[in-house]
């Protein structure tokens, strides 16, 4: 196992950042630890690398209980805060270059692992550029690029797409999947679901210091009641319509949006034919239509009674 963390409590004063947290990595895997600001995903990353004291449990790193000296576990885990960390003196060659240099000693392997770190963030033609020349999503590349060139056999990235543009998203993205596919296991925190579900092959829902479901994409979904979002264009709404929509046997729930019927379903098959039925039934003429599968956001309102997103 990668990464065996159990019953993790931490708190600040009497805030309990995290709750009895338990978790585990396995080997190969794209682990996502998805939760709203503030659910102590960052608190929890902080534990597992021992850059903060905790008041219980225990964390345990490629079967080795992990400490603040314990280098040789360190020097297999690359690291990406969601503080950009790079000298402003340095440029893009030379951070990368000190960042590597930290665990490869051997000057031409190091160049040639600086040079690949370079080309896999796509930061060739700012080679020589300093931190302070780069946009946001550039200079967030070149911080991955610090954690990544040594090549780790763990890497964990900490909200690194937040405030970035969309090219360096992607970029960021594309890059991560490469580096799981070389051989690297991937722990990623976001707040962002649909980068979770893009490109995480596992993920734990996190809320309040506590890890709430955890499963990949599909069985997280497989876990809620709500099925489909179906979404129905009405011209002519009248009271009891509504009504009569809630209490077809296969809607959760209903409410209208100014013109639009937004219902949800239980999770099975011919909601939307069952629901255009109980329309037409009532003589009522539909616009546009669709339905749409059920998110993690709505995993996250099922189970905690709020949504994901701020
Ligand atoms: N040094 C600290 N002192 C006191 N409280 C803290 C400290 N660091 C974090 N917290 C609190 O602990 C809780 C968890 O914060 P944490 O930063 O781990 O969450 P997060 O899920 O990473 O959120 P974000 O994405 O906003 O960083 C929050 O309520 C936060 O305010």
């Amino acid at each position: 196992m990668v990464i065996k963390v159990k019953n993790l409590v931490k708190r600040y004063g009497d805030l309990t950042a995290l709750d009895h947290l338990n978790l585990e990595v396995n080997e190969g895997e794209v682990f996502g630890l998805l939760g709203p600001n503030g659910s102590g995903k960052t608190t929890a990353i902080n534990c597992i690398l021992s850059l903060l004291k905790f008041d219980k449990g225990t964390i345990e790193i490629y079967d080795r209980p992990m400490a603040p000296d314990a280098y040789d576990i360190k020097r297999d885990i690359g690291v990406i805060m969601q503080n950009v960390a790079v000298f402003e003196e340095l440029n893009v060659f030379e951070n990368i270059d000190y960042f590597c240099g930290l665990y490869i000693s051997d000057k031409k392997k190091r160049q040639q692992l600086v040079d690949e770190a370079i080309d896999f963030v796509g930061l060739n033609d700012f080679r020589k550029f300093y931190p302070k020349k780069l946009s946001g999503g550039l200079l967030r590349r070149l911080n991955i690029a610090c954690g990544i060139a040594h090549k780790p056999k763990l890497i964990i990235l900490d909200e690194p797409t937040v405030a970035v543009d969309p090219q360096s998203r992607n970029n960021i993205l594309e890059g991560i999947q490469r580096l799981n596919k070389a051989g690297s296991t991937i722990v990623y925190t976001s707040h962002y679901m649909e980068e979770v579900e893009q490109i995480c092959t596992r993920i734990a829902i996190m809320d309040k210091g506590k890890i709430i479901a955890t499963g990949t994409n599909d069985e997280l979904k497989a876990m809620i009641n709500s099925g489909e979002k179906l979404t129905v264009e009405i011209f002519k709404i009248d009271d009891s319509l509504l009504d009569g929509i809630k209490s077809l046997p296969n809607i959760v729930s209903a409410e209208f949006n100014g013109n639009l019927l937004v219902a949800k379903s239980y999770r099975g098959k011919n909601n939307l034919v069952a629901l255009l039925d109980y329309l037409k039934s009532r003589d009522i003429t539909v616009g546009k239509v669709y339905s749409e599968p059920p998110t993690l956001n709505d995993v996250f309102l099922e189970i905690t009674g709020k949504e994901l997103r701020d």
